[in-house]
């Protein structure tokens, strides 16, 4: 009875509305607030964890996390992960990750979807430390596409074939994964930027979490390090109700749970031949100018 009441309130939820910041799509309430954001003072000692939607965002900031708190689970279960570590851009009708962060002790760590052009100034001027988490684009979609059925504060993405389409576009919310991983890319040549890939983290987490630990300037011991390779493991993550969202009033989880598969490949799943043919086209074309690549299976 409770979960048919739910399912009820859910249906009830109108989709997120959107709208552009110069011509990259973002919530409405996003675009709506944009100068609060834009204007947003980040200090020296703020790091930012950012990403394209889907890309192992969460993972990389329960990493993060429990290296802070030096490998300690029970300090790393204060509070669900969007409340440990705000979410820049994210606005609601009585609260944001703006106020959020303005309100939090440093140093803080905030998480970011903005492509590298809409990331507010105050964090180029102040040298923060950023670690930038990029999946590849297969997988990343088919991630996006069950993201967006079960959260109601994006829009509707309609069928798999025209999910497909609109994201290779670039029309869908923060825009396209091409520019996005481009971007940050690029970026990193100019600024302290740790960029990390989904599939490396899942081929040997230990390595990964090891040089961020280095990027932290954090030094911890050979146990601890295993501690949190066993503790930001997919299931673990998936049972903790800190890292998988259970209680996000806008996820329907029985229609797709936001902690998913977890697992690189599930594109072959989803992607007929045709797509899979248009999409490495596209890709050649898109990733021409780029010295980064991707692993699309493991
Ligand atoms: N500890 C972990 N190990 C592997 N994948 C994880 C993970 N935690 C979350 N994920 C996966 O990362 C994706 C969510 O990314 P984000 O946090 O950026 O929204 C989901 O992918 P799938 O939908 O493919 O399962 C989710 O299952
Ligand atoms: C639409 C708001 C929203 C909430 C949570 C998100 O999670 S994640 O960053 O992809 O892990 C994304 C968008």
């Amino acid at each position: 009875k409770v979960e048919k009441k739910k399912e009820l309130e859910w249906a009830l939820i109108p989709p997120g509305e959107v709208s552009q910041v110069d011509g990259i799509v973002l919530e409405k309430n996003i675009c709506n607030s944009w100068d609060k954001i834009w204007n947003f003072e980040a200090k020296p000692d703020d790091l930012l964890i950012a990403s394209y939607p889907k890309a192992g965002t969460t993972w990389t900031q329960e990493i993060v996390d429990l290296i802070q708190n030096n490998g300690d689970i029970e300090k790393s279960k204060r509070a669900p992960i969007h409340l440990r570590q705000p979410f820049l851009e994210w606005v609601r009708t009585t609260n944001s990750g703006i106020d959020q962060a303005n309100a939090m002790p440093s140093p803080r760590t905030l998480k970011t979807h903005l492509p590298v052009q809409l990331l507010p100034p105050s964090f180029w001027e102040k040298n923060c430390k950023i670690i930038y988490v990029a999946r590849n684009v297969k997988d990343n979609m088919v991630s996006y596409y069950y993201f967006q059925k079960m959260n109601k504060g994006l829009p509707d993405p309609g069928s798999w074939d025209e999910y497909f389409e609109t994201f290779l576009s670039g029309k869908v919310v923060w825009g396209s994964w091409f520019d996005h991983v481009k971007g940050w890319w690029k970026k990193k040549e100019s600024h302290p930027i740790l960029y990390l890939f989904y599939e490396e983290m899942m081929k040997d987490p230990k390595r990964e979490i090891r040089k961020v630990m280095e990027f932290l300037g954090k030094n911890l011991k050979e146990e601890v390090l295993d501690k949190i390779v066993y503790n930001t493991s997919f299931d673990v993550m998936k049972r903790n109700p800190m890292t998988n969202y259970i209680n996000d009033v806008k996820m329907n989880h029985r229609l797709s749970p936001f902690m998913r598969k977890g697992v690189t490949g599930d594109w072959k799943n989803h992607f007929t031949e045709a797509q899979n043919k248009q999409l490495n086209e596209n890709y050649e074309k898109n990733m021409a100018d780029t010295s980064l690549s991707f692993c699309m299976e493991l």
